[in-house]
């Protein structure tokens, strides 16, 4: 459910009181009509999909004026989308189908990267002025609020996006590296919405990896929902294609020719995915009677063979934990390829266990190391030099 369709209905405005008369030192005006309330969408990163988003949004109508009170302004309807929606607006076209019914097109309004980004579909109608105030002696009653029929499009944010036909294992690569977890199952389409898992490094980079459901051939002509699947790779940098290497059901059919699939039908859906790097995660590693590295080691060298700049290939198990930190590394890397790699520091070095404590009585020249040592000292450790 990435598109839906809704109606916002702005709050009418309220009427004067008949009587309701404009003097210099009251500026709203005793016994106006209230303003009504606007419809506002708020971008939220805590919410990921529309299914709490109702039919119908409506905003409250001003209330009308009393005597010498002005009416009550319509209270604002805020809803909140996620991150990354695209609002349209569908706007009568003119023409109308053979049957009658009318043709609305959809017009761009506005995109939410930001958070807590607000946009206003449907302006409040004003509220109504009294008669004494205009000189002919009529009256201006609550104008109509702005009814807008939208269109509402979820294009998830995110970095990287894993690609792989159904049951591949992307789910359990994504559970594993990230807080994310959602149903895992051995049947094909236990995923039917995007989900996003957020890895977060040391250097407070953080890198979006959206899990997407299993796509198949023809998936850029829309079979088996495969457009409505693709269309979330827009946002995205980077592609990884995940693919099973222990190949349970299909045995029979080639590594390379589904990554090459999966590429292609990614690359006829939108031309701009042909420039963004990609790389290639083979899980299941752990099934080891299946011949998993063998798939492996053949996809790398075919791959490197076809193609001249490297392209990454990394066996992971999501069952044990992997080849996990390498695939988030050369992730990152796909991402951010000249940012600095975070550096470990390094740890205590177990040899230091084993030097005796220097006594009270020795002089400090004779202890080899202290605590921690300097780099000079660990490398004269480390590579045996004294
Ligand atoms: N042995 C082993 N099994 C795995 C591994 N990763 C996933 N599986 C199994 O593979 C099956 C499918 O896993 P999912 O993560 O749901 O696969 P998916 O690609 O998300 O599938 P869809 O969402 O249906 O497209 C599950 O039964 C998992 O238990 C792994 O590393 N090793
Ligand atoms: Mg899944």
């Amino acid at each position: 459910m990435s598109v839906i369709w809704l109606v916002a209905k702005a709050g009418n405005g309220g009427d004067p009181a008949p009587n309701a008369l404009r003097r210099p030192h009251i500026h709203k005006g005793p016994g106006y009509g209230g303003h009504g309330g606007n419809v506002v969408l708020k971008a939220c990163s805590q919410i990921e999909s529309f299914l709490d988003v109702p039919e119908k949004l409506a905003a409250e109508h001003g209330a009308d004026g009393h005597d010498t009170r002005r009416g009550r302004h319509g209270d604002d309807y805020f809803l909140q989308v996620p991150l990354g929606t695209i609002i349209r607006e569908r706007v009568y076209s003119g023409g109308s189908t053979e049957e009658g019914r009318r043709i609305f097109l959809p017009q761009f309004r506005y995109q939410f990267l930001r958070d807590k980004d607000t946009f206003l579909v449907a302006k409040g109608g004003f509220g109504g002025i009294g008669p004494k105030s205009f000189k002919k002696g009529d009256g201006r009653r609550g104008t109509h609020g702005y009814r807008a029929r939208l269109e509402l499009e979820l294009r998830v944010m995110n970095d990287a996006t894993f690609i792989g036909k159904p049951n591949a294992g992307k789910t359990s690569l994504l559970a594993a590296m990230s807080r994310a977890h959602t149903r895992i199952g051995p049947e094909e389409f236990s995923t039917t919405r995007p989900h996003v898992g957020v890895l977060r490094f040391r250097d407070r980079l953080e890198v979006r990896l959206c899990d997407l459901p299993g796509l198949s051939a023809g998936a850029h002509e829309d079979k088996l929902m495969g457009r409505r699947i693709l269309r979330h790779t827009y946002r995205s940098r980077a592609l990884i294609f995940v693919v099973d290497v222990a190949r349970g059901e299909r045995s029979e059919d080639d590594v390379l020719e589904e990554v090459e699939m999966l590429r292609q039908e990614a690359m006829l859906f939108d031309p701009l995915n042909k420039e963004k790097p990609w790389m290639v995660i083979g899980t299941k590693c752990d099934m080891l009677h299946r011949d998993p590295l063998f798939h492996l080691d053949s996809l790398f060298y075919r791959l490197r063979a076809r193609y001249d700049d490297e392209i990454p290939v990394i066996g992971t198990s999501a069952r044990f934990g992997l080849g996990l930190t390498r695939a988030v590394r050369t992730i990152r890397q796909l991402i951010y390829p000249d940012m600095l790699q975070p550096r470990y520091r390094l740890g205590a070095d177990p040899m230091l266990k084993e030097y005796p404590k220097a006594g009270r009585g020795e002089s400090r020249d004779q202890t080899p190391t202290h605590g921690h040592g300097t780099d000079q000292a660990i490398m004269q450790r480390t590579c045996g030099l004294h």
